[in-house]
């Protein structure tokens, strides 16, 4: 692709600029590198427009905005691939006033088919902001009659759309999906900026970098339609449990360890933690009491295989440090359920065990990430016996049964 000046903006380059018929909720690099990649390569992407909100502050969206919403994606396998992507048409920052108002108003209109979100994994709560303006923006399309609508939560929790609808109680024509989500993509730093500069020769101050992999599976009703994302490789099934657990168990349980084991033993990223063999001893184990409560049908062996090569891209710089944040919530929905579907099969549940000792052995050694649930995790340190305290914490049921 060619742009006609070095700062990246529509005037300068041939690319579609649809109608906006999706909106956003969290402008980070994920929203970037899937939902946005998915709609454009899907076949009547150039049909359906974006417009992004950031949540929780501007910086997002000023970054974005000067460049009417393009950006660059880099894939980094063994080599970069970098592409142009143009279907953010609007962006916005919902955590000031008038951004706000907008996003209720587009959420309300009736040309707005879907409604996607990215707001981690935290932002699932009642009184967080992000659901109040969805509830707000589907409570104002409900009373003005502006027809049906579908709801697609993008963070890794599980039976997301369930949760999200739970949360959200709003009745009336509004259909929420569950999905499962896959492709990682680490926090974009300066040096990925200046590489952009010199491989395209344009200046982009939001560019992405992710890795080559991408999957997105879904379950549920668009009656109000949706880009063709099949075209682009989405997978649409009737029961979302079994491929959400095979992602939540196999990879993100995976990162957790990896992220408190890896930083205990002075790894940085990923790729190093995955090449210690320790670790990677550790990672096999777990898969293995996964994968025997996983349906054949998912591909579990399969899809280790191809997560050690993912792992293993040192190219992509995924710092443990990121990911061990909030690791208690984590460990609950991503290893917890593993240690109890081996305790029901007679089994103890080791490997699965070995990982909540990991984070307990990184809490006790002072090794933290931000945490929601620090307070607690302090306490329980300050407490004679921190490691029952910590596994209180988890699950209280945990410390009734024996190791
Ligand atoms: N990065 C990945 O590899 C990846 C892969 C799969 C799924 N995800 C999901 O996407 C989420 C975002 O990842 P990212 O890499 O874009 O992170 P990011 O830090 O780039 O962006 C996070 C976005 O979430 C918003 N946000 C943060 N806390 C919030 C809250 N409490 N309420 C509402 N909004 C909030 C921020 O404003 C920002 O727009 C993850 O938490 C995860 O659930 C990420
Ligand atoms: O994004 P989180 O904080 O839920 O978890 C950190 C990583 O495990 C996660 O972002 C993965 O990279 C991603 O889920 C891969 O698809």
């Amino acid at each position: 692709m060619k742009l006609n000046r070095s700062e990246l903006a529509r005037s300068a380059v041939a690319v579609p600029k649809p109608p906006v018929r999706i909106v956003h909720l969290g402008l980070g690099a994920f929203h970037r590198a899937h939902q946005v990649w998915f709609t454009q390569h899907a076949a009547d992407g150039s049909e359906w427009g974006i417009a992004a909100f950031s949540m929780r502050s501007a910086t997002a969206a000023d970054a974005l905005a000067p460049q009417d919403g393009l950006f660059t994606l880099v894939q980094r396998g063994a080599r970069d691939s970098v592409e142009l992507l143009w279907p953010i048409v609007e962006v916005g920052d919902a955590s000031a006033e008038s951004g706000a108002v907008r996003m209720v108003e587009l959420i309300a209109a009736p040309s707005t088919a879907v409604v996607t979100l990215t707001i981690t994994e935290a932002g699932y709560a009642a009184d967080s902001a992000a659901i109040r303006l969805l509830r707000a923006g589907l409570v104002a399309r409900v009373a003005a009659g502006g027809g049906p609508i579908t709801v697609v939560p993008c963070d890794n929790l599980s039976g997301n759309g369930e949760v999200l609808a739970a949360l959200v109680g709003v009745e009336g024509e509004v259909s929420f999906v569950s999905t499962s989500v896959d492709r990682i993509t680490p926090r974009t730093t300066p040096a990925d900026q200046e590489s952009v500069r010199r491989t395209t020769g344009w200046t982009d101050m939001a560019p992405v970098v992710t890795e080559p992999f991408a999957s997105w599976i879904l379950q549920g009703d668009f009656p109000a339609g949706r880009p063709r994302w099949e075209s682009a490789g989405a997978v649409f099934v009737q029961d979302i449990t079994p491929w959400e657990q095979r992602k939540l168990w196999l990879l993100n349980g995976a990162h957790t360890y990896l992220a408190n084991a890896g930083l205990a033993r002075g790894h940085v990223t990923v790729a190093e933690a995955i090449a210690d063999a320790e670790l990677r001893a550790g990672v096999d184990a777990f898969w293995a009491e996964a994968a025997a409560h996983l349906p054949v049908e998912v591909g579990a062996a399969a899809y280790a295989e191809q997560l050690i090569e993912r792992f293993a891209n040192a190219r992509i710089e995924h710092r443990l440090s990121q990911i061990a944040a909030d690791s208690t919530a984590k460990l609950r929905v991503r290893v917890l359920p593993v240690l109890r579907a081996e305790r029901v099969a007679g089994r103890s549940g080791a490997a699965s065990m070995a990982f909540i000792d990991a984070w307990i052995q990184a809490m006790q050694a002072g090794i933290r990430s931000a945490d929601a649930e620090d307070d607690q995790i302090d306490a329980a340190l300050m407490s004679g016996e921190s490691g029952t305290a910590l596994l209180t914490l988890l699950d209280p049921k945990l410390v009734e049964e024996p190791r």
